[in-house]
């Protein structure tokens, strides 16, 4: 619990360096995320528009006021007129900004719910490779910063382009000569501005991968939280995930500085410009090249130039942002995903009875990088019946579990579902087939009854009492003061260690496997219970083809069939008495791990 997880590597494979989109595919991502809202943006848009109109009719009707004031004409119309616009102007500018801010978290939302299902469809072994908590905070964190890039920035260079354009169009009719001297103040301030958007992108990039790293940590502590405690680790974790929150606060600051060095150009380049057009403006008005009113309006639209000039450069900022999200976004989207299948029809009929399993020579490695686990595996199991696989830890036995429910591909050779390789079945179809408990007996936080449906949200109430008196937790449930209402705590925890077990074989046969793989635990269950188990084992295996990574000789006993696994190969199959007289390995197992002297051993 102390060793300090990837560093930055977190959440992306280990074995794979961030993704850096070029600025094309940047886009297209971002598209992507924009394209189902493009109307309702130019909705909003349009109304940011009208309101952006509305402002720039402003400085011309304020120059008819002047003028009419020096002519000594009626200012009424023109003052109201001035009243309207400020007043609709204001009134449109508002519900265009509600439609893009209500557009913003759709975008955020449709991005959640794509990546969301990519994640748990990923393959296992790019689970494996990943930080998982990394990866949760691009669903919650990286995905929020999608809302700005894809909305209210569009909108704002957008807007800001237009206005920017009619403002300079319109302050080239006032004079050329000023709007020369403007645009070289504003060029030389922009390029300024250029040059520093793309540390924004760099630096949340970097803050993103610190957040990702303290989803990390936490969920690596949350994860084994006993341990935590029991190891000390408390404050070490706690520095560690401090250390990333300090990485992502120093490169939110840097982005923060960065950003409002962008911000505060715009100001300087308007208070430049104001400063050279007032000084050269002036000169012009006391030669008489241009008029007084000119020069104010030419000065109202530099003022009113402030406004596009910030929404392009607010864009820009929020475009290196979302860029730095969607790369971290479309990294997590590249991650291999399995191809489910679909499920059978209700009214197709589904094949019954027992499975058969067949491993034909299989190779296998967890990596290309790592040393095979299996070296040619081969056995068949008619079904049904029960079939235990025994061996010295490491030999591969739950690894053949892993390949028959394709978690995993062998990397040689074949393995038969009922007589049919399993590449061939629809993923679906085929763990339908199977039911898997794990060898840690996973539960779910959440109740008791969620957790026996997990794998069969149809099954009925008389299914559910039928399968909690099988599992012997029938007395558990009616002890529970809110019965299978209960709440069982994070993974389980507050049930014992044994309860956890019965609750997952019971979750297995609720969903009526036609094989039912079954990684025993090594010693969470008392001798009733064992016992108890045993029997419903047994029971079940006489209608299910059974296959059970054994731990115990009562368990080995009980098979039809044993199949001895040592280093990654088969090496005997055979009875319990067959074995300990033709098998050394077997023998010597039998004798000690397998504590020959359990009761009910021959
Ligand atoms: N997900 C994985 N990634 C990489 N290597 C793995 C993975 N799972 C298992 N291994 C390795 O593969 C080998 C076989 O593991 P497996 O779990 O199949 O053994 P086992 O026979 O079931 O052992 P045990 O009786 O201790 O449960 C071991 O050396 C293990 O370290």
């Amino acid at each position: 619990m102390t060793g300090k997880p990837a560093r930055s590597s977190a959440g992306t494979p280990d074995d794979k360096p961030p993704v850096k989109l070029p600025a094309r595919q940047t886009w297209r991502a971002l598209y992507t995320h924009f394209r189902p809202h493009r109307w309702t943006v130019a909705l909003g848009a349009s109304f940011a528009l009208v309101g952006t109109v509305s402002g720039l009719a402003q400085p011309l009707a304020a120059k008819t006021l002047v003028d009419r004031l020096g002519e000594d004409e009626s200012i009424t119309a023109i003052l109201l007129l001035l009243t309207a616009l400020v007043v609709v102007g204001t009134a449109i500018e508002a519900v265009g900004a509600y439609i893009l801010e209500r557009t913003a978290e759709s975008v955020v939302l449709a991005a959640r719910r794509s990546l969301i299902g990519r994640l748990l469809r990923l393959r296992l072994p790019e689970v494996e490779r990943t930080q998982p908590g990394d990866l949760m905070s691009r669903v919650t964190s990286d995905t929020t910063l999608l809302r700005a890039v894809t909305t209210q920035s569009i909108v704002s260079a957008a807007t800001g382009g237009l206005a920017f354009v009619a403002t300079v169009v319109m302050m080239g009719v006032m004079d050329a000569v000023l709007l020369g001297v403007t645009l070289g103040v504003i060029v030389l301030i922009g390029g300024c501005v250029a040059l520093v958007m793309p540390k924004i992108a760099q630096a949340t990039r970097r803050s993103q991968e610190a957040v990702g790293e303290i989803s990390t940590v936490l969920e690596r502590a949350f994860g084994a939280f006993r341990t935590l405690k029991a190891s000390g680790a408390e404050e070490r974790e706690t520095e560690i995930v401090a250390k990333a929150a300090r990485e992502a606060w120093r490169h939110g600051i840097r982005s923060a500085k960065w950003q409002s060095v962008a911000w505060s150009s715009v100001g300087l380049a308007v208070q430049v410009s104001f400063l050279a057009v007032l000084g050269i403006g002036g000169a012009r008005v006391a030669s008489g090249a241009i008029s007084v009113s000119t020069l104010v309006a030419f000065l109202l639209f530099l003022f009113y130039l402030i406004d596009p000039v910030s929404r392009l450069v607010e864009a820009a900022s929020q475009y290196q942002v979302g860029s730095a999200a969607i790369a971290r976004i479309v990294e997590a989207e590249r991650l291999e995903t399995e191809e489910l299948g679909k499920a059978p029809a209700a009214s197709a009929v589904a094949p019954t009875g027992p499975a058969s399993v067949v491993f034909e020579d299989v190779t296998f490695r967890y990596r290309d990088e790592l040393p095979y686990v299996h070296h040619g595996v081969s056995f068949a199991v008619p079904g049904p019946g029960m079939t235990a696989f025994v061996g010295p830890s490491g030999a591969g036995k739950t690894t053949v579990f892993g390949l028959i429910e394709r978690f995993y591909e062998p990397t040689g050779g074949r393995v038969l579902l009922d007589g049919r390789d399993v590449r061939d079945w629809p993923l679906t179809q085929l763990r339908a087939a199977i039911g898997y408990v794990e060898q840690d007996a996973p539960v779910l936080a959440g109740t008791l009854r969620e957790n026996l449906v997990f794998a069969a949200p149809d099954a009925t109430e008389e299914q559910i009492q039928d399968v909690l008196v099988r599992a012997r937790l029938d007395t558990l449930v009616r002890r529970l003061p809110d019965g299978l209402e209960t709440l069982v705590g994070h993974r389980g925890s507050k049930l014992s260690g044994g309860e956890r077990q019965r609750v997952a074989i019971a979750r297995a046969l609720l969903r009526r496997p036609r094989l039912l793989l079954l990684d025993e635990a090594t010693s969470q269950l008392d001798a009733v219970n064992e016992m108890a188990l045993r029997d419903v084992v047994t029971e079940v295996s006489r209608e299910v083809t059974v296959l059970v990574v054994a731990h115990r000789l009562s368990t080995v006993t009980l098979a039809d069939r044993i199949v001895v696994m040592d280093a990654g190969k088969v090496r005997a199959v055979g009875t319990h008495a067959e074995l300990v007289a033709g098998d050394p390995l077997y023998g010597e197992l039998a004798a000690t791990q397998f504590l020959a002297s359990a009761p009910g051993a021959p």
